[in-house]
Order: structure tokens, then sequence, then C-alpha cells
């Protein structure tokens, strides 16, 4: 049992008054409105937490985990240059060891900042799922796959079989495995159509970048006369349920295909902003009625895992581009950074709320925080107000696994030197 002095149940159940939640195991039974009554005695499972305010734990619905160990590593740049000068060339020199630690800095940023759930399309990724299994975060992975040569096409398709037959359902259920071909300008018409046939044999979802740079967009129309969307949806991607990263460059047309087919996307306005990519039209993603979530991309386009940071953004970008305040309420925000976020990355219908039957992932905030002061309106200061920093503790799976701001199961000493000796090692 968990009490509180307030709860955000999902976006439509705001309560400002003590709440209480019964977890049954990993999941959450029921919330009672009120203190949790003491008759005979407080039992020993009650977690008494008055100065507190529940949410449930953020989704972070697009990311590179072990690019933590890249932060700073190439800045300012566009995202082509970014990818070939500096982050390519970095990528070729890192190891599984370098994987699980850049994973295990990823966990702990993540979840000291509320972030409960996360997606991850990388390499060498049974050293990440590892990192994941030990740090009690929920994940949604991907070996991230390319279609240069017929060598690294086959190796993708290895990878990612081995990769799902080895993690799918693992660590008490919080890895889910997904295919993740990198995108349609490195991996071929044909090869996406391969890949889509093996999501279909192992029955798991898609996460790809598409149209992410209008240079992109322009390669495409040049090399195949479609959009990457459209391409997508001819070489047979959204026959499998497929989660898009970015969709920043799209047309109306790009948009009703996604509509159409089900295609979730996963907005990411702080890396499209750094990289210089553009602003993707939440307003008419949402419109059109496309399920989107939010995410950060990798720590070395953003620079930081912090999902506080892009429900804000995406609560006040969109009102600045379409001059109307009334763009992307607190409410929308939130919801896209959790529950509309939890279905975009294919999770039960209930994730990303503290409603009976979802699974025990809730984050506690400060109530004494400034931020927190006064309550006029309590989803209003978690999402325009709130920061990482407001976070005391945090439960993944029933399970508390950051207490007081300080991680409970990751050995933060260890990551620091670990950190640090695979930094040297990259730079040699
Ligand atoms: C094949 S593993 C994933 C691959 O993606 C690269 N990456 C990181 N951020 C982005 C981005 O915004 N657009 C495209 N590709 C990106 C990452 O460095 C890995 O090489
Ligand atoms: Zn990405």
């Amino acid at each position: 049992m968990i009490e509180v002095g307030g709860a955000i149940i999902d976006k439509d159940t705001v309560i400002a008054e003590p709440v209480y939640l019964v977890l049954d195991g990993d999941i959450i039974e029921r919330y009672e409105r009120g203190t949790y009554p003491c008759e005979g005695g407080e039992p020993v499972n009650l977690i008494r937490k008055p100065n507190r305010v529940a949410i449930p734990g953020l989704v972070n619905t697009h990311g590179h985990a072990a690019m933590t160990l890249l932060r700073g590593a190439g800045d300012d740049l566009p995202l082509m240059t970014w990818l070939n000068e500096r982050i390519f060339p970095l990528e070729d020199k890192l190891t599984e060891d370098a994987i699980y630690w850049g994973t295990q800095l990823a966990a702990w940023e993540m979840l000291v900042s509320g972030t409960t759930t996360y997606t991850d399309m990388y390499m060498m990724m049974d050293h990440a799922a590892k990192a994941v299994a030990e740090s009690g975060i929920r994940a949604v992975l991907s070996v991230g796959v390319v279609g240069f040569n017929d060598v690294s096409r086959e190796n993708g398709m290895q990878r990612s079989r081995s990769f799902h037959g080895n993690w799918h359902r693992q660590a008490s259920g919080r890895i889910t495995v997904t295919l993740g071909p990198h995108a349609p300008y490195t991996c071929p018409p044909d090869y996406l159509t391969e890949i889509a046939e093996l999501a279909k044999e192992l029955d798991v979802p898609i996460q790809i970048h598409l149209s992410e740079t209008q240079t992109e967009v322009v390669n495409s129309q040049g090399d195949h006369s479609l959009t990457p969307i459209a391409l997508a949806e001819k070489v047979g991607l959204f026959d499998v349920p497929t989660l898009a990263a970015h969709c920043v460059h799209v047309t109306d047309a790009d948009l009703d295909i996604m509509a159409r087919r089900g295609v979730r996307i996963a907005h990411n306005p702080q890396s499209n902003l750094k990289l210089g990519s553009g602003i993707a039209p939440l307003p008419k993603m949402l419109e059109k009625g496309i399920v989107v979530g939010l995410g950060t991309d990798g720590a070395a386009s953003n620079n930081n895992l912090d999902m506080f940071e892009e429900m804000r953004l995406a609560a006040t970008l969109h009102k600045g581009v379409a001059q109307d305040a009334e763009v992307i309420p607190a409410a929308v925000a939130f919801d896209l950074a959790t529950a509309m976020g939890a279905k975009a990355c294919f999770l039960g219908q209930l994730h990303g709320t503290l409603k009976p039957g979802a699974a025990a992932d809730i984050v506690l905030l400060d109530a004494a925080s400034p931020h927190l002061l006064p309550q006029h309106n309590l989803l209003s200061n978690v999402v325009y107000a709130c920061g990482a920093d407001d976070v005391r503790d945090v439960f993944v799976a029933g399970r508390q696994v950051v207490s007081g701001g300080e991680p409970l199961t990751i050995d933060v000493e260890r990551v620091r030197a670990e950190v640090a000796r695979i930094k040297e090692q990259l730079v040699k």
C-alpha cells in the first residue's frame, strides 16, 4: 500500500487530496480516496508518504540508451554530419562491456528522473538487456539493424532472432522485444520487407526512424519517387504494428497513411531542435487520431534523458508554432508522456495510468517542492513547473527502485568509474 497526499491517476482523474494505492504484486489492485484506515494497527506493507504526489511512471518512446556514453561528444551539427563524422566512428569502438555500462548509466538517469519504461534501438543488445534486468526498469528493446550489404543484412536478421529468443518477456515480463530497422536510408526496400516478414513470424512490432529531416525526404523522393512513409507502407512495414520515430517532415498524405495503418509516432522535440531537423506537426498528428508518445532520442542528441523536459516542451513548443495557447494543453502533454506513450510502444491498455489493473509503475514527487506550491491545479504544476529533481521515490512492477531520489538498484560509484574508463577508451 502506498499512501500519498495526492495523485494523478490519468489525464482525466486528478486527486488533490490524500489517496492510497493498493498493490497486488506488480499490479495496482485499486486506489481509494482518504488515508488508509489503520484499524488494529498499521500494516507492515503500508508506505505512508503524505508529502508526496503519485503519478504514473513516465514512458520514453524513443532512444538509444547506451548513447549516454557519447553525451557531449558531438554537438551543434546536423543529423547526417553528426552521425557520419562524430557518432559512427565512436560507435565503431563500443564493446559489449561499454553497452552494458552505458545502459546502466541511462537506467540510472531515467529512473531518478521518473521514467519507468523506455524504448531502445541499439547494438549488442544482450548486454543492454542485462542492464535492464538488473536495474529493474521496464524496456521495449530492439537490435538496431542496417542493410548496407549482404553480411550486415544477414547479421541483423540473426541477431534480431536470437535477441528475441533470449529476452522477449524476460526480466519478470519487464522486457518486450521488437525489431529495429534503423531507417529507410540505411535499410533498402527489400530488406525492410524481409524485416516485416520476420516481425510477423515472431509476432512482434517494429520501431524505425522515419522522415526525420528534409534531406531524407528529398532523397527518398529522388530514389524511390515516394516519401519515406509511403515507401514504408509500400514495402509492407505497416502490415506489422510500427512505432515511427520523428516524422518531422510529413505530408498530409503521409499522416493519412499512418492514421489508416495504425502507425504510432514517437515525437522527440528536444532532439529534433538540437539537430536542427525541424518541428514535427504534433497537433495535426493528434487531430488525425494517431497515437503519439514522447521520446528523448539518445543522450548524444538531446543531451539528457529527462522526460519532464520533453513533456513541457511538447506542451509549449507547439503553442508557439501555432501562435495558439490552447494547442497541446497540459492534460494532453501528460497523456503523451504516460498512457498514450505506453500505447505507442505496444504496452497494455492501462499502462501509464494508476488505474486498477495497471502495472505498478509509480513515481512519487515531492509535494513540498516549490514547483508543486500552491496547488491551484496539480496537473498543471506537474507539466509546466515540475522537473526531474522533484522525483523522490520510484516503483517499477511494484518494486521500489528509487528512494529519496537515490537509486536502490544501481551501484552509482561503479557506474561513474566504468563510464570514465570507457570514455578514455573511446577517445584514444
Ligand atoms: C543501428 S543502431 C541505432 C543507430 O541510430 C543512430 N541514431 C541515434 N540518433 C539518431 C537519430 O536521431 N536519427 C537517426 N539515427 C540515429 C545511432 O547512433 C545508432 O547508430
Ligand atoms: Zn533515434
